[in-house]
């Protein structure tokens, strides 16, 4: 499996601009809050560690995954915002709506990025399972929230 042939808290320095006058929102879903609490700290901390300051840190919370695309886009309308990093944790169930949730939002975020001319970032673990998603939220695999905010800084220095 391509996750565990490496960490996702782990990235080169390449592309990493000063980001200290840089404001991002993070939107965070509140399904399998366990999880996404941890992906928010996870992008949080590493934002912090690369330079943002906490009061350009904007977090909005949303119910689920699926709300992500239209909190995304509340937040990226908004000319002061640089990047818009997205949280959330969608479990497969026993029917089709995990697929319907997944798709939905990785084609609606990537619209919002698109029409927005901003980074609108993906960082929705879509586990089989719940021992999965910790594994990617600060388990063995790294955290996906620390991936995410490393892929909104280095887009903002494309
Ligand atoms: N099952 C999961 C959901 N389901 C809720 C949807 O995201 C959405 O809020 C609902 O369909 C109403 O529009 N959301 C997750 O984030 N994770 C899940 O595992
Ligand atoms: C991904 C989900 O919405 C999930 O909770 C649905 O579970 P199920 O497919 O068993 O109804």
């Amino acid at each position: 499996m391509a996750t565990s042939l490496k960490n996702l808290s782990d990235y080169s320095q390449t592309n990493m601009v000063d980001v200290s006058t840089k404001k991002f929102a993070i939107v965070v879903a509140e399904w399998n809050a366990e999880v996404t609490e941890a992906l928010f700290n996870g992008a949080y901390q590493t934002l912090l560690k690369e330079g943002a300051k906490e009061e350009n840190i904007i977090r909005k919370n949303v119910p689920g995954s699926f709300e992500l695309t239209l909190g995304a886009q509340w937040m990226a309308q908004n000319n002061t915002i640089d990047a818009v990093i997205c949280l959330g944790c969608v479990i497969q169930g026993e029917t089709r709506h995990f697929d319907f949730i997944c798709n939905a939002v990785a084609h609606g975020l990537t619209d919002v990025g698109m029409k927005y001319n901003k980074p609108v970032i993906f960082g929705v673990l879509t586990p089989n399972n719940q021992e999965q998603a910790l594994d990617r939220a600060g388990g063995k695999h790294g955290n996906k929230g620390d991936e995410a905010a490393i892929t909104a800084i280095k887009m903002l220095g494309f």
